[in-house]
């Protein structure tokens, strides 16, 4: 079903489950799978374009071994909207989730009702309190939370709000530049919480090196958008 809206249905209701993000990771990287989020986006910041059809590219990443997908719906920078959350999270059986600077409790809401499982939240965009609170916001919903670092400062910060799901992010959000030695250095630093390295991957070697250093998932846009097949290799890393 096609939906076109601009602000969701209110209330608690969605037909969809919600599917736990840190459990798929857990479970295929149990069952020797390289857990990779496969990411829907038609457009970023930093120049990157590609027509590509959601519904086709939702279901293929699905049927070959993507643990989950993230979907953008950011509209200005990333062409992104809600009708694709919605789009998306009603096709497929694996955590979808959402992509957007979430930084009211009005957008988790918004998320729980199209269907998201999980949320990004980046710390550089918000007070510790507000971190903290929007967790707890995420989690009344059944939602969990992407909680996404640059920094040993932000990571400091994450694991002070108990975050579970911690993506390091190689890509700079000032320069837009990616440095993989970033996510590489922090690995190291972070307690307890399931590791998800976001931004610039684009090798099986990229994510050994991770692995090695402990990473747990992989959060994969511009590669798979412009090569959705390469998945399948990417998941035997
Ligand atoms: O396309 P890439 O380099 O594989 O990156 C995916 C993802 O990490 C990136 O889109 C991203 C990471 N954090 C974000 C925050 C907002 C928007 C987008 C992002």
């Amino acid at each position: 079903m096609q939906l076109s809206l601009n602000k969701p249905r209110t209330g608690r209701n969605r037909e969809r489950p919600v599917y736990s993000l840190s459990r798929v990771i857990t479970l295929a990287k149990a069952s020797g799978v390289t857990p990779v989020i496969a990411e829907f986006k038609r457009a970023s910041p930093s120049g990157f374009s590609q027509e590509r059809d959601l519904n086709s590219y939702a279901k293929f990443m699905e049927d070959n071994g993507a643990v989950a997908l993230s979907v953008l719906t950011e509209q200005k920078f990333f062409r992104g909207s809600y009708n694709d959350l919605y789009n998306a999270s009603s096709i497929v059986k694996i955590p979808v989730l959402m992509k957007d600077f979430v930084v009211t409790e009005s957008q988790i809401e918004d998320a729980f009702q199209l269907g998201a499982d999980a949320v990004l939240l980046i710390v550089r965009l918000l007070t510790r309190r507000e971190l903290c609170g929007l967790i707890t916001f995420a989690h009344t919903f059944g939602l969990e939370a992407l909680v996404e670092v640059h920094d040993e400062s932000d990571l400091e910060i994450a694991q002070a709000c108990g975050a579970q799901l911690i993506g390091l992010n190689s890509r700079d959000l000032e320069t837009l530049k990616v440095n993989l030695e970033n996510p590489l250095k922090l690995l190291e630093k972070v307690r307890k919480s399931i590791k998800v390295v976001e931004s610039g991957i684009r090798t099986k070697q990229d994510i050994s090196l991770f692995k090695e250093k402990g990473a747990d998932a992989f959060l994969i846009g511009t590669t798979l958008m412009q090569e959705p097949s390469r998945i399948k290799e990417l998941i035997s890393a």
